[in-house]
């Protein structure tokens, strides 16, 4: 059972995201976007809110045996030890290798891609070998939950942190710097990082605080030209709906994913979340290929290039006319769904 300050707490943070997807149909996603940024003090009350909800009723009802609901940070931690040092990182590097030889045969292989394959190959190699903590970009990290993990060199950043070691920084703008050669964060703020510098991404609770799915988009590319070859990008969205409910959207997420060259290799839908794990492969040809053939069944050649949510097709009660909104408009799924997540998870579900 929810408690009434998580009731209340979690009604705030609602509100906020309803209000943005508000102001972006009525004045426009960018407009919305610069104006919801400048509202300092409504993204302080929302870090807190969210800290409080995360760290005090969420985390404490994942320790508890008997809740349902298992810790989406958790999930993560096990996953990366997975990956990295219980040898599924070889696996999956292996078994690629296989299909690098497979396409190498193929009459379809595009001359000139074997060499750098092996470049790839044989840095990824090199970069297994170091021992050093993993460097993990924590976007929309609100409160640092990974810093008391070891394995993690954190760089945590959010556009409204809730504690002072989380970076100032709105993800959107950020500029990925090619061929920086060291990271060097100073101040308070992040505008820029280096590309191929991460080994993790995480977007915990991110993509669907965004109106838009092209600003959803942006991010996943962003994600993937910050992470090393093999590296990890985490995604945990809500949805507190049976695992088949929203499976195509999630399949659509997979194959725009895999055009960039993200393979898709844990998959998980716990009472209120879906967790996934993309993986940067050596050869985006491969997961390239897997998602033009997806898409030809169903008699397309590209995809729309954006990450949907419900929400997207869904339509709003507007709050200040209680006018009904139409196109996309959201969201009942916001008063169904995150609701319920955000009162509930990982409480025990009534
Ligand atoms: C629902 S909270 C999730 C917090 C945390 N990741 C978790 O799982 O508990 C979403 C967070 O994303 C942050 N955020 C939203 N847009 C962002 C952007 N463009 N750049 C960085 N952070 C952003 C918000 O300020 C908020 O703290």
């Amino acid at each position: 059972m929810a408690t009434e300050e998580q009731q209340q707490l979690s009604a705030f943070v609602k509100k906020v995201h309803h209000m943005l997807r508000s102001e972006a149909r009525k004045v426009g996603v960018n407009e919305a976007w610069k104006e919801h940024c400048s509202k300092s003090d409504i993204l302080q009350e929302y870090a807190v809110s969210m800290q409080k909800l995360a760290s005090e009723f969420w985390e404490q009802n994942a320790e508890d045996g008997s809740k349902s609901a298992q810790s989406r940070i958790k999930w993560v931690v096990q996953k990366c030890v997975h990956y990295f040092y219980e040898g599924e990182r070889e696996k999956r590097r292996n078994k690629e290798k296989e299909r690098i030889k497979k396409i190498e045969c193929s009459e379809n292989f595009v001359e000139g891609c074997a060499e750098s394959v092996k470049d790839l190959v044989s840095l990824s190699e090199h970069l297994q070998t170091e021992t050093e903590q993993l460097k993990l970009l924590d976007v929309g990290s609100c409160y640092n939950p990974f810093k008391i993990y070891p394995i993690f060199k954190v760089v945590p950043v959010d556009l409204a942190p809730a504690l002072p070691d989380v970076y100032i920084c709105d993800f959107l703008n950020l500029n990925v710097v090619e061929n920086a050669k060291e990271m060097e964060l100073r101040g308070t703020c992040i505008r820029e990082l280096p590309s191929n510098a991460f080994d993790v991404v995480v977007f915990s609770l991110l993509l669907e605080y965004f109106p838009c799915p092209k600003q959803r988009y942006l991010c996943v590319c962003k994600a993937y030209d910050l992470l090393k070859v093999e590296g990890l990008l985490f995604i945990v969205t809500p949805d507190s709906k049976h695992s088949t409910a929203n499976a195509p959207l999630m399949k659509s997420w997979r194959i725009v994913l895999a055009e960039l060259g993200f393979s898709r290799i844990y998959y998980e839908k716990l009472p209120h979340i879906h967790c996934m794990t993309f993986r940067k492969d050596i050869n985006p040809e491969i997961t390239k290929q897997w998602a033009s053939y997806e898409l030809s069944k169903q008699g397309k050649v590209q995809s729309n290039s954006e990450l949907n949510i419900p929400q997207d097709f869904q339509e709003i009660l507007d709050e200040c006319s209680g006018e009904m909104e139409t196109k996309n408009a959201r969201t009942n799924y916001d008063d169904e769904n995150l609701a319920q997540m955000f009162s509930h998870l990982p409480c025990d579900p009534e």
